[in-house]
């Protein structure tokens, strides 16, 4: 592979005119949007026109002259579509690990005689955490986590376990769980699933109604561009809408809010999985954020995600001075988010000279250098330029100087 193949495939980017939609700093290379997405033009006009017209000059009147109430609902139907769910099943909201806990009590609540809740080894700790908080709270006759290597999810589908809890795409390794079939599987025992989409939403095809999945959260910071801290969503299928319950039983999840009632009687809808008031600024930026969308296919996103990976891939395993950067990421495009890992032994002094370099990469512990990305901005020539960085960096060995040392203190 050459140069002009990396421009040929440029030219033929069907999503290359998104780029101009962001916001990207200059001498700057973002395979980071994994973890925060970039910034949306459309955003930064968005949240200084809420702060000073909404807030500032119309004050309290905007909950209802600029629909601030209805930011939660509006939010969620606009991430629906990205996540394949029909209308009146998605809600924006809090964050993933405070979601979590809503859907973890719901999928208990309705599992009633089972308390086992089965998850992965390697899944993000909040996930886990959260569990573990809730079997405190509740003791382990109610919550018990089980945690099982991600290989061995199909065997431990027991008719003892309440609630199957998986991120679909691992944030350390990329790799993609098949969501059809481990629900389906799931759904065999009579376990329910909670899919967490933090790494797929926005990245690759979710399809939730066509999976029959039973709840699912996800976040607005990274592939959906609404900036650090924005607020996340959560899905709840329609058919569990009229048994479900949640704890987190604020004025905002009641079927009346604005009556004030001393009782609390829950929304007959998605609804009912509001807490406390939105955070409006951050909604409204994820709120334009999710224009950027309007015009995309997502089939477009995953095509293109797939070969920005495969060709990062091919450039690496072309330069023999990138051979001890070890591919931890499957090979199988298929079984793959948007993102690699690759294992150094000195993969975070790595990560700090590619940053210092322009390149902006990132690094898990213990030993994993992540490239993530992100196809509406992300450009074919953005690859070629970081891998010849990468090349740069390990060739003159520019990592091995002492302010990158292993014990990950810049000196
Ligand atoms: C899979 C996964 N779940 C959850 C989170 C974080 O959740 P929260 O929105 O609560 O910070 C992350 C990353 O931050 C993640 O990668
Ligand atoms: N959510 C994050 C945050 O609030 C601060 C710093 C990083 C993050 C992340 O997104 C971590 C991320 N889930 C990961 O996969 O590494």
């Amino acid at each position: 592979m050459n140069f002009d193949d990396i421009v040929a495939l440029d030219k033929a980017d069907v999503l290359a005119s998104k780029r101009d939609e962001f916001d990207l700093p200059a001498n700057t290379i973002y395979l980071d949007g994994n973890s925060l997405g970039a910034l949306p033009k459309s955003v930064k006009s968005r949240v200084a026109q809420v702060v000073s017209e909404q807030w500032g000059s119309h004050l309290i009147r905007s909950w209802n002259d600029h629909q601030w109430i209805d930011l939660p609902t509006q939010v969620g139907e606009k991430i629906a579509p990205i996540i394949g769910a029909e209308k009146g099943q998605v809600i924006c909201c809090d964050s993933i690990s405070i979601n979590l806990f809503k859907l973890l009590s719901s999928a208990l609540i309705l599992n009633t005689g089972r308390s086992k809740v089965l998850s992965t080894q390697d899944n993000f700790p909040t996930d886990l955490y959260m569990v573990q908080g809730l079997s405190d709270l509740l003791g382990t006759d109610l919550c018990q986590l089980k945690l099982v290597e991600e290989q061995y999810i199909e065997q431990h589908l027991t008719d003892d376990i309440a609630v199957l809890l998986l991120t679909q795409v691992n944030f350390r390794t990329g790799k993609l769980l098949n969501m059809q079939k481990l629900t389906e599987l799931a759904h065999k025992k009579g376990i329910l699933v909670i899919w967490d989409l933090a790494h797929s939403a926005g990245a690759l095809p979710v399809e939730l109604d066509k999976c029959n999945v039973d709840f699912a959260v996800g976040c607005g910071y990274k592939y959906l561009n609404g900036g650090p801290g924005s607020p996340a969503f959560l899905y709840v299928a329609k058919r569990h809408q009229s048994a479900v319950k949640q704890p987190l039983s604020g004025w905002m999840g009641h079927a009346k809010p604005f009556a004030f009632d001393a009782q609390y009687e829950c929304a007959a809808s998605i609804n009912q999985y509001l807490c406390g008031t939105p955070s409006v600024i951050a909604m409204s930026a994820l709120d334009a954020a999710l224009d950027v969308w309007e015009s995309v296919k997502i089939s477009d996103v995953r095509a293109k995600s797939i070969a920005l990976a495969d060709v990062f891939i091919a450039l690496v395993h072309s330069h023999a001075s990138l051979a001890d950067l070890r591919l931890s990421s499957t090979e199988d495009s298929i079984q793959r988010g948007s993102q690699l890992a690759f294992s150094h032994n000195h993969a975070f002094a790595i990560c700090q000279a590619l940053i210092e370099k322009g390149v902006i990469a990132d690094f898990r512990a213990p030993n994993i250098l992540r490239f993530g990305f992100t196809p509406l901005y992300t450009s074919f020539e953005d690859v070629w330029n970081a891998v010849n960085t990468l090349v740069d960096v390990v060739t003159t060995k520019l990592y091995a100087e002492p302010r990158f040392n292993l014990a990950g203190k810049v000196t």
